[in-house]
């Protein structure tokens, strides 16, 4: 049996996770064109590349469908409930550092603060007869974020991309996403609440606790992590 290794099929966390493996004498590619979502693996026996979007890992990982997978810390706080009990984390691999954090328009001078947010979301509300609306990915970590921080009267809007522009095209009021540099914030208009930092991602290599290995698929897998150096 293979141990399969799921890695995001494009973009900046496929190019690093494929740089980082090589690092460590791993060739990791894909297998004929930019769309075929097959991978190559060479330098390790018994281990099959799957390329998946990054969103889709956790829930991989947590299915027992792959063994081994990278995805961001993000993510896999996003689509598991106690993702702790189904993965295990091995490394965080230096790379695809970003923050989730909770952004309102420069323009409200007042609000710096949740609580400020806070103030400003209940009096929206008595003034538009809706709720704040506050626009994210991040559904599960937003609503835990900000029921820790007793923030309740807003509601969530769904952004699966783009999620910045929601405020300019009047479809939220604020915004719930990832910031690495922050140039997207700044372009959009869009200031860090003070206590604002829901957390810090990272890409991270996981392990399934419950997917199966036979006794040649547990040798491939010891060997592998041998390799990168996490055993
Ligand atoms: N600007 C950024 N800099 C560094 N890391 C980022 C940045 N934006 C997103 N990430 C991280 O990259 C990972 C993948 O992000 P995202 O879900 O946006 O990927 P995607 O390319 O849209 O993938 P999908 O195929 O799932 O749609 C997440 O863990 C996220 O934290
Ligand atoms: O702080 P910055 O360095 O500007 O990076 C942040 C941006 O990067 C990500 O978007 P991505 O480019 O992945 O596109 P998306 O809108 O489809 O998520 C994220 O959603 C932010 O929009």
């Amino acid at each position: 049996m293979t141990v399969k290794l799921g890695v995001p099929s494009k973009g900046r966390l496929m190019e690093k996770t494929f740089e980082w493996f090589g690092a460590r004498g791993v060739t990791l590619g894909r297998a004929g064109t930019e769309r075929e979502y097959a991978g190559l693996v060479e330098g390790v026996e018994g281990v099959e590349l799957i390329l998946l979007s990054a969103g889709e890992i956790p829930r991989e990982l947590a299915a027992g469908r792959i063994h081994l997978g990278v995805t961001g810390t993000d993510l896999v706080r996003e689509k598991l409930s106690g993702w702790n009990a189904r993965l295990e984390m091995l490394t965080e691999m230096g790379f695809g550092q970003a923050d989730l954090v909770i952004a309102v328009p420069n323009a409200w001078v007042d609000v710096g603060t949740l609580d400020d947010l806070d103030a400003v979301a209940a009096a929206f509300r008595a003034a538009h007869g809706f709720r704040l609306r506050i626009a994210t990915k991040y559904h599960r970590l937003v609503r835990d974020f900000l029921r820790e921080n007793g923030v309740a009267d807003y509601a969530l809007v769904d952004s699966q991309g783009a999620t910045e522009g929601t405020v300019k095209n009047e479809s939220a009021e604020a915004v719930a996403d990832i910031t690495s540099s922050g140039d997207t914030l700044r372009a959009n208009h869009l200031k860090i609440l003070e206590d604002g930092l829901i957390l810090r991602s990272q890409a991270t290599l996981f392990r399934a606790r419950k997917a199966a290995l036979d006794d040649a698929g547990r040798a491939a897998m010891a060997a592998l992590l041998r390799r990168l150096r996490v055993d």
